[in-house]
Parts: structure tokens; sequence; C-alpha cells
């Protein structure tokens, strides 16, 4: 029987926790491949992180070796070899942003040291707390020992949403689009960026007024979109864009999806037909 994978989930108790742990137990991030879950949480959520983690028990699910739950950093990356950092400060009224920061730093620097000290040699991270890519920088920054494109932020969740009107746009379904890119930020700040898309293949063009006033403005405001109509911030669709980022870093890209630029600028081979 294959090893399982141990897998460390930080604010495992919140709401993209929750959407993102029976995922990740059914086989969704790492295909048929068992897991082990290690949950960080603070310890006023401890609690309901282990009513999460009995809920994981009750699901049945075939692939889940087991779960365990920790309020210590050191403990939860033990062995770590995919690490999704969920847990984040929120920024709150009349919080600045330096505020914001320190909060962060205060988390996400004691976590890069137990990823330094506990995980294991070839671990993967994701960071999907926000401000998301300074996190992945302060956490990268505190793990010397690991290499820093081991650190991650999520974009995937802009990406998705892009693909989402694209697709809406052009009237068809997400899985005849290839090649969706989203420069910078993971703010209202981003530019995400059809130029490349391929439709079955092929190049497709879109009205650059449409672009310019209905794409890039839907696209880099959703969350805001979505918190007006939900009450309550993204959250399945972000647990579902970190799935699609871990499995795709792990598993590899599907075909036409973007291979390209890793074969030639990481492995330097040539690309595959297609890619
Ligand atoms: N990158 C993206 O695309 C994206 C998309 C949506 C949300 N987010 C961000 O993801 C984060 C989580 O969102 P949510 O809706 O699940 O929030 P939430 O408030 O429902 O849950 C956050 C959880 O993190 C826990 N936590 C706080 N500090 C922690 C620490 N030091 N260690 C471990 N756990 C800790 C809290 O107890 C809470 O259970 C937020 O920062 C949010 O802004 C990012």
């Amino acid at each position: 029987m294959t090893a399982p994978t141990t897998v460390t989930v930080t604010g495992a108790a919140g709401q993209i926790g929750y959407a993102l742990l029976f995922r990740i137990a059914s086989g969704a991030m790492l295909g048929d491949n068992p897991v082990r879950l290690r949950l960080l949480e603070i310890p006023q959520a401890v609690g309901a992180a282990e009513g999460t983690a009995m809920e994981l028990a009750d699901a049945a699910f075939p692939l889940l070796d087991s779960v365990d739950v920790f309020d210590d950093a050191d403990a939860a990356f033990e062995g770590a070899e995919v690490a999704l950092l969920v847990g984040a400060r929120p920024r709150t009224a009349g919080m600045e942003r330096s505020d914001l920061l320190a909060a962060n730093a205060g988390i996400f620097g004691p976590q890069g040291r137990a990823i330094n000290d506990h995980a294991a040699d070839g671990i993967r991270v994701l960071v999907v707390g926000n401000p998301a890519n300074t996190n992945a920088l302060i956490a990268a920054a505190h793990a010397p020992d690991v290499p820093a494109e081991r650190f991650t932020a999520m974009t995937r969740l802009d990406h998705n949403r892009g693909l989402a009107q694209l697709a809406a746009k052009l009237d068809v379904g997400v899985g005849r689009l290839r090649r969706m890119t989203v420069w910078g930020n993971h703010s209202t700040t981003q530019v995400p960026d059809p130029s490349h898309v391929l439709l079955d293949g092929e190049p497709v063009g879109f009205d650059a007024a449409w672009l310019a006033e209905h794409f890039v403005p839907t696209v880099a405001n959703r969350g805001a979109a979505i918190i007006a109509a939900r009450g309550a911030s993204s959250a399945a669709s972000a647990a579902s864009a970190a799935i699609d980022h871990v499995r795709d870093w792990v598993l590899g890209t599907p075909e036409g999806t973007g291979s390209r630029w890793r074969c030639r600028a990481v492995a330097n081979t040539p690309c595959p037909r297609g890619s």
C-alpha cells in the first residue's frame, strides 16, 4: 500500500478549512493516495477543529489515514509534505495596514520557522491567508533551509474566476479553455490576462472594451461581490482553488495548461506537443 502523504492545514476550523478538508480527504487534491491530516488552530478554536475531525471520521473516506488536531505549530508541521496555510488575522474596522502586517508576521514567521525545523524535505507550501503574497514571503524568510520556490501564494481563485467569466462570455464550458493568466498581486490591482487563452486549442480574441470595462473589474472585485451577495467571504471557491493549485503542483498541470513555461524555464527541456 502507498504510504500516506502528510498534509498540514492551518485555520482548520474556519470556513475555508471546512470546505477544504473534506475534499482533501476524498482524494480531490492528491489523487488516489492516502492522506494523513494534521490540523492547526488557535487554542480557542481547537474544539471546533476537533468537531470537524469527528465529521471527517464519520465521512469514512477510504483514503483518510488519520486526523490530528494541534494548537502548536512545531507539532502540526512535523513531517508535513504539503502545508496549506489558511489561518490568518483578518483586517478589522479601524485597523491600519501596518497593524495587519504586524499581526500576520506574528503568525507566518513562527509557522515558517516550524516548517523549516519540522516539515519533510520536499515540503510544498500554499499560503491562502491574506495578505497571501506578503504572508508567503514572511513564511519563506523564516525558513532558510527550505528552497524559496517551495512557498507559493494563492492566485488560483482569481485564475478560476477569470476562466468562469470567459466561459460565460463565449457560452462554452470552462473545460474547453486553457492558458488563463493573472499578473500581479492577489488584490484589486491584479491584471487578469486572457490574451493567450485557447478555446479547444485555438486562439480566441476578446473585445478590448469588454475586457477593460467588464472582465478585469469583475475578476478583480469578485471577492467583494461575493461578500455583498452572501454576507460572508468566498469559502468553497477558495477551497476549490487551493485544491486545484496543489493538485496541479504535485500531480502536474493538465495537458495544454501552461506546461510550456515550466518545461522551458524550469526543466530546460523541450515542451511536449500541445502543451
Ligand atoms: N488567496 C485567496 O484567494 C483567498 C480567498 C479567500 C479567502 N482568503 C483568506 O483566507 C483566510 C481564511 O479565510 P476563512 O474565510 O477561512 O476565515 P475564517 O475566519 O473563517 O477562518 C480562519 C481560521 O484561522 C484560524 N487561525 C487564526 N490564526 C491562526 C493561527 N495562528 N494558527 C492557526 N489557525 C489560526 C482562526 O481561528 C479561524 O478558525 C483569510 O485570511 C482570507 O482573507 C484568501
